[in-house]
């Protein structure tokens, strides 16, 4: 009965103390904010930062800086918890950080104690240390040691579940999985200790709190998140891996927040804490950069957690309930350092490490401001941890209770100004927070057990251990009977005559012996009783037990696999969101490289239309000079073809006039018209001709083709490019040689007699080619295509293309053309054919008439051309 009690007891007191409802009630204390200042490197460097007190510092923004150039030239003031300058031991640093830290740990509390400040600000070396002047991580290891080594319980008794929790294993168990190890180690353990650290550490302080009725056990693991990924650096594999899986943040039954599947070691020295500090710390991503030697790339999570568990009332084995047992963590995390990309002159990885640290620390500052707004104005805000893997670690320790306290490191030379007033501004915002304090409760009375068993148990055994040696043979020692019937028997000895008393008083004495002896047997047999019941009733409750067990058993195999299940399901859409959220990195890098690319070449562009613009606005401005002088040149030839249209204009009339006095009767006229005719071509001659020729006057063939077309409105006279002179003569081309010729005229062709147009004999024309016997007829062997048209000049221009049929092996015809005749009309009268043809027309015309003396040619009005193309 006093076990099922007891058990429900204890189970009351394990109810998670970290409900909402419990933290709305519980006392709270705000984040404490130390600030430790690093020594400057070189004497010439300028310091913005001034000590004025032990908790205040000053921070007057230089010339140089960015705030300063945006006109804020303020001194600002800032105070923390306590301010260390740049002299301060790491060992004070640690007395006033995180002993307390550590005191809180044997206590049951957990702690959370985080480095924060610019790169190169000293946070590493705050939290690491260097060797032979370590800092707060091994010192902690070393203290919590030298506190609790007395008490610490056999290795493997407390064994992690795998789920945040902790397994109790029997002794037997343990030491078998004890004697597993020493194999292994006997087939070969690598140490991974640094010895400087470890020398380093030789510290003797020792905490208070720690109870001597509990077991102790301590384990560690050490993670690091780079590029919001956590990596495991405890894990199994070779030392230095930079291949190590992925691991994923969860949250187990009590919301508390934990890396699943972290390799938790257990610890029995701070020599063991320091090799596996040690083999993580070869594991971290450290990197150099323009701004720190050895930079850490990612932020790192040295968690230490205590197990504790009551002994029993023997004072020697721990209770075997997990309920009993008391898990309290230590968190120390090294933040890596934000980073001004201007400064450092990263690029690649290393830009990309930097982006996703500032990324993760403006999380945090965002997170603890949505905290301070909450619990400033009782809201219920959605504070967003889930958006970098280190909040969503520290959730644990801003939600629940525990102490939570920061470093801020400085570097005080100007140049980290800018910087250092964010992390400044960060730190003043941070010490606003509030956490819950932790309530600490003892199982141990809570289940009855009172303190000091194992004090008893020490002083037992070693009154035992007494009770052994050869010289405590000789002292009478009862330890046996606890019950007894009473005191000793008193002296029998029958030798005066007062015996019948004696016989008296040992009857008394023996029936005084005998009630006692009855009185006990009742009470035995009541107790018996009492047993017997108990005893039933612990069997009947053993049974319910175990079938109550049996059922959980199922129900727990049953939610073992669905968790696995459910677990492989998650790692993968880990796995698969990550690599998205790779791609999608490496696509955003792509993408603005490529918008970077488009700009230049926008730039370059717009460079070359500005280019270009100038460019044309000088051409214009050339240009139009050019094309103001084209524009005076074209008056002038326009005034001087204005001049040439009214001469010919003139001409004509002349002409025409002598034409109508042609067509008088010829015989009233003899003497009239050579006499009109005689002035006319005495003007002409005067006016066309070279000025040294004798005037004569033209003969009436001459005349002929103009009397013959009258002069209509639609063949204007004068325009340049009006209709061709019509011509009632042709000339035979050389082409027609009398072979058997298919002539492709055009449709609409001038007509006959009114246009040069050769006549071939043997020949048959068609406008349109639409049969294939036009060509494949035997009698057809030559094939000639006409076309007329107007030259620029205006004057009519007839193409003969020539060519032979060949008849081809499919029974078609193809025609190679091997022949172009230009057959083209020049008009006399036209003042329009270029100066060079009219001039030797009429330089011909006269010639040829001063040598035939006035004999006229055929056709004194018509010259054709031919020309004659051969294909090659
Ligand atoms: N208080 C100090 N006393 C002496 N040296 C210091 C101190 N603080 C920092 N240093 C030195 O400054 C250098 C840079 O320090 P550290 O690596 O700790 O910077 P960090 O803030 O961790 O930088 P990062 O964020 O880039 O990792 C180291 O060589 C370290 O020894």
């Amino acid at each position: 009965m006093k076990s099922a009690k007891s058990k429900q007891r204890i189970n009351e007191m394990r109810t998670p103390a970290r409900s909402k409802q419990n933290l709305a009630t519980t006392e709270r204390d705000p984040v404490q904010v130390y600030c430790r200042l690093r020594p400057m490197q070189r004497e010439t460097d300028i310091s913005c930062m001034k000590i004025i007190s032990c908790n205040t510092v000053l921070l007057t923004p230089p010339s140089t800086a960015l705030s300063y150039r945006n006109e804020n030239t303020k001194t600002m003031k800032y105070t923390f918890k306590e301010v260390f300058p740049p002299e301060t031991s790491q060992q004070e640093v640690f007395d006033k950080v995180a002993l307390p830290l550590v005191e809180g740990l044997i206590k049951g509390k957990n702690g959370l104690l985080f480095t924060y400040g610019v790169t190169g600000s000293g946070k590493t070396f705050t939290m690491t240390g260097e060797p032979n002047n370590c800092g707060i991580l091994p010192r902690c290891l070393n203290v919590i040691f030298k506190t609790i080594n007395d008490f610490q319980a056999h290795k493997y008794v407390f064994k992690p579940d795998k789920m945040n929790m902790f397994d109790i294993q029997n002794e037997a168990e343990a030491m078998l999985e004890r004697q597993q190890e020493l194999h292994k180690f006997k087939l070969g353990k690598k140490n991974n200790s640094n010895p400087d650290l470890a020398m380093s550490t030789s510290d003797l302080t020792k905490v208070d709190g720690v109870n001597e009725d509990n077991q102790y056990a301590v384990f560690v693991s050490y993670v690091e998140i780079y590029n919001n990924s956590v990596f495991d650096l405890l894990e199994d594999g070779p030392p230095i891996s930079k291949n190590l899986p992925v691991k994923i943040i969860r949250e187990d039954a009590a919301h508390n927040m934990y890396v699943h599947g972290v390799t938790e070691i257990e610890i029995k020295s701070a020599e063991e804490a320091f090799d596996a500090f040690y083999l993580g710390l070869k594991r971290k991503r450290m990197a150099h950069t323009n701004l720190n030697a050895e930079s850490s790339r990612s932020h790192s999570v040295f968690t230490i957690r205590l197990v504790q568990a009551p002994v029993d009332e023997m004072g020697e084995a721990v209770i075997q309930n997990k309920n009993v047992l008391s898990i309290s963590q230590l968190s120390l995390v090294d933040l890596a350092g934000s980073e001004r990309t201007n400064r450092t002159k990263n690029t690649g990885q290393r830009l990309r490490e930097a982006g996703n640290i500032n990324k993760s620390l403006m999380t945090l500052r965002t997170c603890l401001e949505a905290l301070r707004e909450n619990q400033i104005n009782g809201t219920n805000n959605m504070v967003p941890y889930r958006e970098s893997k280190i909040t969503l670690l520290f959730k644990n320790f801003f939600e629940g209770e525990g102490q939570v306290r920061m470093i801020v490191c400085a570097n005080p030379r100007a140049e980290d100004y800018d910087e250092t007033l964010q992390v400044m501004r960060f730190a003043e915002m941070a010490a606003e927070v509030e956490v819950a304090k932790p309530q600490i409760t003892d199982i141990a009375s809570a289940i009855g057990l009172m303190s000091g068993r194992r004090k008893a148990n020490r002083l037992f055994t070693a009154a035992r251990d007494n009770m052994m040696r050869p010289e405590a043979k000789e002292l009478e020692l009862d330890l046996g009977l606890v019950y007894s019937l009473g005191p000793d028997f008193p002296s029998l000895e029958l030798n005066s005559s007062q015996a019948a008393h004696i016989i008296k008083e040992l009857m008394a004495h023996l029936e005084m012996r005998i009630s006692r002896r009855e009185t006990l047997k009742r009470s035995k047999a009541v107790k018996d009783e009492r047993l017997r019941s108990a005893l039933l009733e612990l069997e009947k409750e053993s049974l319910e037990v175990r079938s109550e067990n049996a059922s959980l058993r199922g129900q727990l195999a049953a939610s073992e696999r669905r968790v696995r299940a459910l677990e492989e399901r998650l790692t993968k859409t880990e796995n698969a969101s990550l690599s998205h959220q790779r791609k999608l990195n490496e696509m955003t890098e792509y993408t603005s490289s490529l918008k970077r690319e488009l700009q230049e070449k926008e730039l370059l562009l717009s460079q070359n239309k500005i280019d270009k613009e100038k460019q044309k606005k000088v051409l214009e401005r050339k240009y139009n000079h050019k094309i103001a002088a084209e524009h005076e040149k074209a008056k002038e030839i326009n005034s001087e073809k204005e001049r040439l249209r009214n001469a010919n204009e003139d001409k004509e009339n002349r002409l025409r006039i002598i034409a109508e006095a042609l067509n008088i009767d010829k015989r009233d006229s003899v003497d009239t018209v050579p006499k009109m005719m005689g002035d006319m071509a005495a003007q002409t001659c005067c006016r066309d001709f070279t000025p040294g020729s004798t005037p004569r006057a033209l003969p009436a063939h001459m005349l002929t083709p103009f009397s013959s077309v009258p002069h209509t409105k639609d063949t204007p006279s004068t325009s340049r490019r009006g209709v061709a002179v019509a011509n009632p003569r042709h000339r035979r081309s050389l082409s027609a040689d009398g072979r058997g010729w298919i002539e492709h005229a055009p449709n609409k062709i001038v007509p006959m007699g009114t246009v040069m147009k050769p006549s071939i004999g043997h020949s048959k024309q068609v406008n349109k080619l639409t049969s294939v016997k036009d060509i494949t007829n035997s009698k057809t062997s030559k094939y000639c295509l006409i076309s007329q048209e107007q030259d620029t000049d205006g004057e009519l221009e007839t193409k003969l293309y020539k060519g032979d049929v060949v008849p081809t092996c499919g029974g078609g015809a193809q025609v190679i053309f091997n022949d172009v005749e230009m057959l083209k009309q020049f008009s006399p009268t036209r003042k329009s054919n270029s100066a060079r043809l009219s001039e030797n027309t009429c330089a011909r015309h006269s010639s040829k008439r001063r040598d035939t003396g006035c004999s006229p040619p055929q056709t004194p009005s018509n010259t054709s051309k031919k020309q004659r193309v051969d294909d090659d």
